[in-house]
Formats: C-alpha cells, sequence, structure tokens
C-alpha cells in the first residue's frame, strides 16, 4: 500500500477503513461499555490464567506499538475458564495510550477514557494449529484488557518501562524473560465480556475481550517513557515519536456485554 497504516492524522484510525473494509464491521472493538446495559452471567466462571515467567523471550517495538513476546510453542503460559470453552495460549502483551494523560485507553466505561491500556493476547491452541490461522476464526483469540489510570509508579510496569531506551526505534528489540504479566493484574480478576475484533488493521472479528472490572496504576513519568518510543528510525528524536496508540470506541450495534460479576 502506498501508506503505513499508523495513528496519526493522515495514516490514522479514520482512515483505515480505505484499505481494511472491516472497520466497518458488526463486531468492531473497541467499545465503550455502559454499565447500566451489561448483563449479569452466573454461569460466567472465573478465569483460569497460569502463566510461566520463563516464558517471556524478547521486548521488540513494532512500530505501531511494542509488545513482550512470550515463547507460544509449547501450552506454558495459558489461559482457560471465565468465557473462554478451550485453553488458549499467550502470545505478546502490549499497551495503548495517548498523545496526553487524558485520554490512551481504547475501551472506555460509562465514557470514561483512562491514561493507558494493557492487552494480553492469547490464541485457541486447541481448536487452532497456529496464531494465524486463529485470527480467521471468530473464537481464535482471547485478550484479557486491563484499564490503566493515571497515579501512581506501578512498580511492575517499571520492569518493562526501563528497557523501552533498548528498543527506541522500529524493529529493535531486547532479550526480555522472568517476566509475569499477572504481576501487572489487578487482585480482582471481575470482568465483562464480548465479542469483538483485533484492535489495529485488519480488524479481524476474531476476539473473545475479557476487560477487567479493576483497574491499575501508571505514572505520568511511565507515561512519558511509552511516549519516547519511536514509531519509524529517525535521527531527529521529536519527529517519528509513538505519541497516541489509540483506536476510539466503535458501534456496539446487536452485541451483548456480560458481566462476571453482580
Ligand atoms: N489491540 S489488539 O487487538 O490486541 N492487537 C492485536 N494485534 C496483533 C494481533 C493480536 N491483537
Ligand atoms: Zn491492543
Amino acid at each position: 500500500t502506498s501508506w503505513k497504516w499508523g495513528y496519526e492524522e493522515h495514516n490514522g484510525p479514520e482512515h483505515w477503513h480505505e484499505l481494511f473494509p472491516l472497520a466497518y464491521g458488526e463486531r468492531q472493538s473497541p467499545i465503550d461499555i455502559q454499565t447500566k446495559n451489561v448483563k449479569y452471567d452466573p454461569d460466567l466462571g472465573p478465569l483460569k490464567p497460569a502463566y510461566d515467567p520463563t516464558s517471556a523471550t524478547v521486548i521488540l517495538n513494532f512500530g505501531h506499538s511494542f509488545n513482550v513476546e512470550f515463547d507460544d510453542s509449547d501450552p506454558v503460559s495459558v489461559l482457560s475458564g471465565g468465557p473462554l470453552s478451550e485453553s488458549y495460549r499467550l502470545k505478546q502483551v502490549h499497551f495503548h495510550w495517548g498523545l496526553t494523560d487524558d485520554c490512551g485507553s481504547e475501551h472506555t466505561v460509562d465514557g470514561v477514557q483512562y491514561a493507558s491500556e494493557l492487552h494480553m493476547v492469547h490464541w485457541n491452541a486447541e481448536k487452532y494449529s497456529d496464531f494465524v490461522e486463529a485470527v480467521s476464526q471468530p473464537d481464535g483469540l482471547a485478550v484479557i484488557s486491563c484499564l490503566l489510570e493515571l497515579g501512581e509508579d506501578n512498580s511492575a510496569l517499571q520492569q518493562i518501562t526501563d528497557v523501552l531506551d533498548s528498543i527506541k526505534n522500529k524493529g529493535e528489540e531486547a532479550v526480555f524473560t522472568d517476566f509475569d504479566p499477572m504481576s501487572l493484574l489487578p487482585e480482582s480478576l471481575d470482568y465483562w465480556t464480548y465479542l469483538g475484533s483485533i484492535t489495529v488493521p485488519p480488524l479481524l472479528e476474531c476476539v473473545i475481550w475479557i476487560v477487567l472490572k479493576d483497574r491499575i496504576s501508571i505514572s505520568p513519568e511511565q507515561l512519558a517513557k511509552f511516549r519516547s518510543l519511536h514509531h519509524s528510525e529517525c535521527e531527529d528524536d521529536n519527529s517519528c515519536l509513538m505519541l497516541s496508540t489509540f483506536r476510539p470506541p466503535q458501534p456496539l450495534w446487536n452485541r451483548e456485554v456480560r458481566a462476571s460479576f453482580k
């Protein structure tokens, strides 16, 4: 394509439909979770994350975000329970953020946008043979989302922000292991769940979303570190900063949001 999708005026979410028609699909993400319209579902069991910190491998700058990658060649770090009928394998963890501290999350709750959002991406390794096959299926991925609100330094997050200087430019990667993604999550795993899509092109409608009710904190200094990353290789430090990396909420259409809690 002549342009690479991104989050700037010329290639951001309002342009994505030009190359990725699913942008106008019936089960797009993120959404605004209107708590008065969610339905408590007593059949929703507890989430059962089981992660091995040694399965973390590298942290890398993708250009439109940075990922902590996990070795998913064996069922070592997995998620089951909750709304899931099968066991899903953890593949990567990443974040979304905004230009200023008053925006940045993708999901919103009763119209409130938070400073950042954590996504833990898992794929259905019981039904599908690899990640690429999974993203072409309606139940291919399960993504745990946790909203980050502006506040105190998050000590678990510091393990990540401390290494971002080593992956400043697109394509750079660094060894990153002995990382337990559970350390990032709040004490309660109460959640809302709905059927949606990945929130980056090609916007495939393959995700069972699991949005945690409780939030974790991120400090202004930690957010500033996210924004110091470069979305491409460039010398002039301020011409290619990864300042904003969130897609705004999309229409709910004919979908229900269920709650695991009253
Ligand atoms: N924001 S997101 O939908 O989690 N993004 C993803 N990108 C790559 C494939 C999985 N998910
Ligand atoms: Zn994401």
